[in-house]
């Protein structure tokens, strides 16, 4: 009889720190996520979250430890060019063009990505079907932010990278984000979200960064003193 060795872990944070500008953001973190998995990141502003999900992007390298997909270290560069084609990356910076009318600013990704049809059922999940012709900034914050997320929907890559998805959405808004993370991981896809907001993503992972500069004294000691910031 023969024992099949267990697959990799999709994604395997070893050991990893990073530093950003010098210094050091994260320390020896270890995270290990399967296929259908999700992992909410939370923490004080400045904690790291943003370097977390930066890192696993590829935009910085761990100063120690590694990460790996399927088992390869995706600093290396052949991993590296396949690695990236599986990252949806939602963050404040929202990459709408706004030449375009709002269903272009999907279909152009779907032209760069080779894949076309989505489009139009993602922005009527996301509820913005009326508006596919309007220019974006035809759109309130709360839309653009559905805009990016039916974009994601529409590329449809397996890891989703998400910095802070539900803000300045509304109550709906946070449901169809909770709706299609859900659905995705069903899929098999991996779910990773830096945020401050109350967030429901069944049987995930919490890591709670440490707040690299921890307070003296805390809030109410604080509100009871006169303010003087001389
Ligand atoms: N562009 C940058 N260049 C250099 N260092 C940075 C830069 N942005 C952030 N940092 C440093 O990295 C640390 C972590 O920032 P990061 O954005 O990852 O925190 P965060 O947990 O996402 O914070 P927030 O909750 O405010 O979004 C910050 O304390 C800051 O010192």
């Amino acid at each position: 009889m023969s024992i099949r060795k267990p697959p990799f872990p999709r994604l395997l944070l070893n050991n990893v720190s990073c530093m950003r500008n010098g210094q050091q953001i994260l320390s020896h973190v270890n995270v290990t996520l399967h296929d259908g998995g999700a992992l909410v990141l939370t923490g004080a502003n400045g904690a790291g979250k943003t370097t977390f999900l930066r890192m696993l992007a590829g935009f910085s390298r761990p100063s120690a430890g590694e990460v790996l997909w399927n088992g390869h270290d995706i600093q290396k560069s052949a991993i590296f060019h396949q690695y990236k084609l599986q990252l949806n990356w939602v963050s404040g910076k929202d990459a709408i063009n706004d030449k375009f009318n709002v269903l272009d600013n999907i279909q152009w990704f779907e032209l760069l990505e080779g894949k076309h049809g989505k489009a139009m059922p993602a922005l009527e999940l996301m509820g913005l079907g009326r508006l596919a012709k309007e220019k974006p900034k035809m759109l309130s914050m709360g839309q653009r932010k559905r805009l990016q997320l039916a974009r994601m929907l529409a590329i449809d890559r397996p890891i989703w990278l998400l910095d802070e998805p539900s803000v300045a959405l509304d109550d709906e808004g946070v449901k169809i984000l909770e709706f299609i993370i859900a659905e995705h991981r069903k899929q098999g896809g991996i779910v990773i979200v830096a945020t401050h907001l109350p967030i429901e993503i069944e049987d995930s992972m919490l890591l709670r960064l440490p707040p690299r500069f921890p307070r003296r004294m805390s809030h109410p000691d604080m509100l009871g003193r006169d303010m003087d910031i001389s």
